[in-house]
C-alpha cells in the first residue's frame, strides 16, 4: 500500500521523463493537450484563420510579377503598372498586419495556458504531503514549473500554429504550381524526397543535442542553486571547496558552451542544406521553362512567379520534415507536467472527516507502526498517551525515530498501522487543516521567509493585530530586541532568517508558535548549544510556550526531560523504556546510558 503510493509521488528522473526526451502520443493523451486550449478555442480559430488568411495574400505577389512582366510593361501600360507596384508594396504589408495580429493571439494564448498550468501545478504542489517534497530535488520541482511551463509557449506558437502554417503555405503553393504548369510543377517538387533523408538525420542530431544542452544546464541551475544557497554557501566556505566547486563549474560551463557551439554548427549545415533546394529548383525551372519560352509555350512572366512560387514551397517543405521532431518535444513537456499535476497527495482528508473547532488536546498513538520504504519500518508498535496538558518527552539515540514519531502527530505522513488520535478521534477523520490549526510545530531549524519580522510571525496568524505580535514576542523574551532594531517589526530578515543569531531565530520561532496559541504542541528542542544566556532565554520562551498544552517534545536539555509528565525511550523505532526521570534513572538501563552522555553535560543546566 505505502510502497505504490511511493512511487506515485516519487518524480521519475531519468528515461519517459528526461529533459528533450521523445514520448509518444501513447504515453501522453492528446485530448488532455487539447483540453488545456479549450476555454481558448475562440482564439485559437481565430489564429488558423489569420494564418490561413496570410497564406493566401503570400499567393499572389508572384501573380502581380507575371502580370507586369508579360502585360503592362511590354504593352507601357504605365496606370497598370503602378496599379500594380502598389500591390507589390500593399499585399505584404496586409499580410504583415495579419501576421503582427496572429502573433499577438498566439502569444496570448500561449501565456494563457502557461498561466494555467502553473497555477494547477502549484495547487497541486501544496497538496502534497513531505514525503513528495524529501524525494525531490527542489531545482527540479522549480524546474518544471518555470522552465517547462515556459516552453509550452514555445508549442503553442512553434509547433502547433506554425506546422499549421506551413501546411496551408505548402498546399496552397503546390496548388497555384500545378494549375500554372503541371509539368514544371512536377520537376520543382521531385527533387523534395532527395532532401528528407538528410534533413530528418540533422534533425535527429539536433534533438539529441538540444536534450543534452538542457540536461547540462538543469545540473547548472541545480549546482548553483545547492552552492549559492545559504547553507550551501557556508558550507563551501567552512570545507574550503571553493576552487574545487570552480573547477567543477568551469567544466559544467565549457560543456554548455561547446554544446550550444555544436547545436548552431549543426544548425548552420542544415540551413545551408535546405538553402541549396532553393538554387537547385530555380535552375531546374529556368532549363525547362527557358526552353518552353523559347518555343512560345510559357511567358517570363511564368517563369518569375513560377521561381517566387518554389521558393516559397522549399522553407516550409524542411520545416515539416522536422515536424515529428518538434511533436516529440512539445510532447515530452506536456508529459513532465502532466506527472506533477497527477500527483496524488497520500495525506488527504477521509470522506467524513470533520472540522473540530475546539480540542482538548489529548493524544494517543495506538499501536502505530510507520514505514518510509516498504519493509523498512522506522517506527514499530508505538503506543502511549498523553492527556490535555501533559508534556510527553522523547529521547533516544540518533535515528530511533524521535523525528518520525512526531511528524505523525501534525500528519506530515500517516501510519502505516495502527493510529493516532486527538480527543478519541483518529487523525485522518478530522480535516487536515481543521488539525493543523491546533498545532504548533517549532523545528530545530527555525525557518524564517525572506520578509519583515512582522510578515514572519503573521504566517501564524495573517490577521493578527500589532498588539498581539509584541505580546507574543514579550512572552518569547525576544520584544526588547526587535523593539531595539532601528526598523523594529518591520526589519527584514535575510533568506532563511540568517541576520539573525541562533537564539534570536529560536526565540521568534516560539513567539510565531505563541501567536498561533494551539493546543498541541510539538516541538524538536534544538541541539545546537547556544551561550548561557541566550540557552536561558530561550528555556524560558519555550517554558512559557508549553505552559498548558499538550506538548510532544524530542528533549535535548536535561530541564526538559526533568519536568516532563512521562519520557519515552526510543531505540530502532521501538518505545524500550518509559516513564519520569528518577523511575528512568533507578531501571539504569539505555536512558541512564544516554543521561550521562547526552544530558549531564550540557552548559548552563541546573
Ligand atoms: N524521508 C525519509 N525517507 C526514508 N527514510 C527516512 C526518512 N526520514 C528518516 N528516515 C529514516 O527513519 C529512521 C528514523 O529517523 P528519524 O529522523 O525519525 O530519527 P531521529 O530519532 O529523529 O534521529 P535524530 O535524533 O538524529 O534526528 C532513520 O533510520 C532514518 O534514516
Amino acid at each position: 500500500m505505502r510502497d505504490s503510493s511511493m512511487r506515485g509521488i516519487v518524480p521519475s528522473g531519468g528515461g519517459r521523463g528526461e529533459r528533450g526526451g521523445k514520448a509518444s502520443f501513447k504515453e501522453v493523451s492528446l485530448l488532455r493537450i487539447l483540453r488545456l486550449f479549450r476555454p481558448y478555442a475562440g482564439q485559437m480559430t481565430a489564429i488558423l484563420a489569420l494564418a490561413l488568411g496570410g497564406a493566401v495574400i503570400g499567393l499572389i505577389p508572384p501573380l502581380v510579377m507575371r502580370e507586369a512582366i508579360d502585360h503592362a510593361i511590354p504593352r507601357g501600360e504605365l496606370s497598370g503598372l503602378l496599379g500594380l507596384v502598389g500591390l507589390m508594396v500593399a499585399l505584404p504589408v496586409i499580410s504583415g498586419m495579419l501576421g503582427l495580429w496572429q502573433n499577438h493571439l498566439n502569444t496570448k494564448v500561449g501565456q494563457a495556458v502557461m498561466r494555467d498550468i502553473r497555477g494547477s501545478l502549484f495547487r497541486n504542489l501544496q497538496r502534497q504531503s513531505m514525503a513528495f517534497f524529501t524525494a525531490s530535488r527542489s531545482g527540479e520541482v522549480i524546474q518544471r514549473l518555470t522552465g517547462d511551463v515556459q516552453a509550452v509557449q514555445n508549442v503553442v506558437t512553434n509547433t502547433v500554429v506554425s506546422s499549421i502554417t506551413q501546411i496551408v503555405i505548402v498546399v496552397t503553393t503546390l496548388a497555384i504550381l500545378f494549375s500554372l504548369d503541371w509539368r514544371l510543377a512536377l520537376l520543382s517538387t521531385i527533387i523534395l524526397p532527395l532532401f528528407v533523408l538528410p534533413v530528418r538525420k540533422v534533425g535527429n542530431v539536433r534533438r539529441k543535442l538540444r536534450g543534452e544542452t538542457q540536461k547540462v544546464r538543469g545540473e547548472m541551475s541545480t549546482l548553483l542553486g545547492e552552492i549559492f544557497g545559504v547553507s550551501g554557501a557556508l558550507l563551501t566556505r567552512i570545507f574550503g571547496r571553493e576552487v574545487q566547486q570552480e573547477r567543477e563549474f568551469e567544466t559544467m560551463n565549457q560543456q554548455v558552451m561547446d554544446l550550444e557551439l555544436r547545436l548552431n554548427l549543426v544548425g548552420r549545415w542544415f540551413g545551408l542544406l535546405l538553402g541549396l533546394l532553393g538554387p537547385l529548383g530555380t535552375a531546374l525551372i529556368f532549363l525547362y521553362g527557358g526552353y518552353a519560352v523559347m518555343n512560345g509555350t510559357m511567358t517570363i512572366g511564368g517563369i518569375v512567379a513560377f521561381t517566387a512560387y518554389v521558393g516559397r514551397l522549399y522553407g516550409p517543405v524542411g520545416t515539416l520534415l522536422n515536424l515529428h521532431v518538434e511533436v516529440a518535444t512539445a510532447l515530452g513537456v506536456f508529459q513532465r507536467l502532466f506527472e506533477y499535476e497527477d500527483l496524488k497527495p497520500d495525506v488527504t482528508d477521509r470522506p467524513n472527516a470533520a472540522a473540530m473547532r475546539e480540542v482538548a488536546g489529548h493524544i494517543a498513538y495506538r499501536d502505530v507502526t510507520f514505514a518510509y520504504v516498504a519493509g523498512k519500518e522506522a517506527l514499530r508498535g508505538i503506543s502511549f498517551e498523553a492527556r490535555p496538558g501533559e508534556t510527553v518527552a522523547l529521547v533516544g539515540p540518533s535515528g530511533a525515530g524521535k523525528s518520525t514519531l512526531i511528524s505523525l502527530m501534525a500528519r506530515l505522513y500517516d501510519p502505516t498501522g495502527g493510529s493516532v488520535e486527538l480527543d478519541g478521534r483518529d487523525l485522518r477523520d478530522i480535516r487536515l487543516e481543521s488539525l493543523r490549526s491546533h498545532i504548533a510545530y517549532v523545528t530545530q531549524e527555525s525557518f524564517l521567509f525572506h520578509a519583515t519580522i512582522a510578515e514572519n510571525l503573521r504566517f501564524a496568524r495573517s490577521d493578527a493585530s500589532q498588539e498581539e505580535l509584541e505580546e507574543a514576542c514579550r512572552r518569547a523574551y525576544i520584544h526588547d530586541f526587535i523593539a531595539a532594531l532601528p526598523r523594529g517589526y518591520d526589519t527584514a530578515v535575510g533568506e532563511r532568517g540568517h541576520r539573525l543569531s541562533g537564539g534570536e531565530r529560536q526565540r521568534l520561532a516560539i513567539a510565531r508558535a505563541m501567536l498561533k496559541n494551539p493546543r498541541i504542541l510539538i516541538l524538536d528542542e534544538a541541539t545546537s548549544h547556544l551561550d548561557s544566556e541566550s540557552e536561558a532565554y530561550v528555556q524560558a520562551a519555550l517554558e512559557e510556550l508549553m505552559r498548558e498544552r499538550t506538548t510532544l517534545v524530542i528533549a535535548h536539555r536535561l530541564s526538559t526531560v526533568l519536568t516532563a509528565d512521562r519520557i519515552l525511550v526510543l531505540d530502532g523505532g521501538r518505545i524500550v523504556e518509559r516513564g519520569t526521570h528518577s523511575q528512568l534513572l533507578a531501571l539504569n538501563g539505555l536512558y541512564a546510558r544516554l543521561y550521562r552522555t547526552q544530558f549531564e553535560r550540557v552548559p548552563g543546566e541546573r
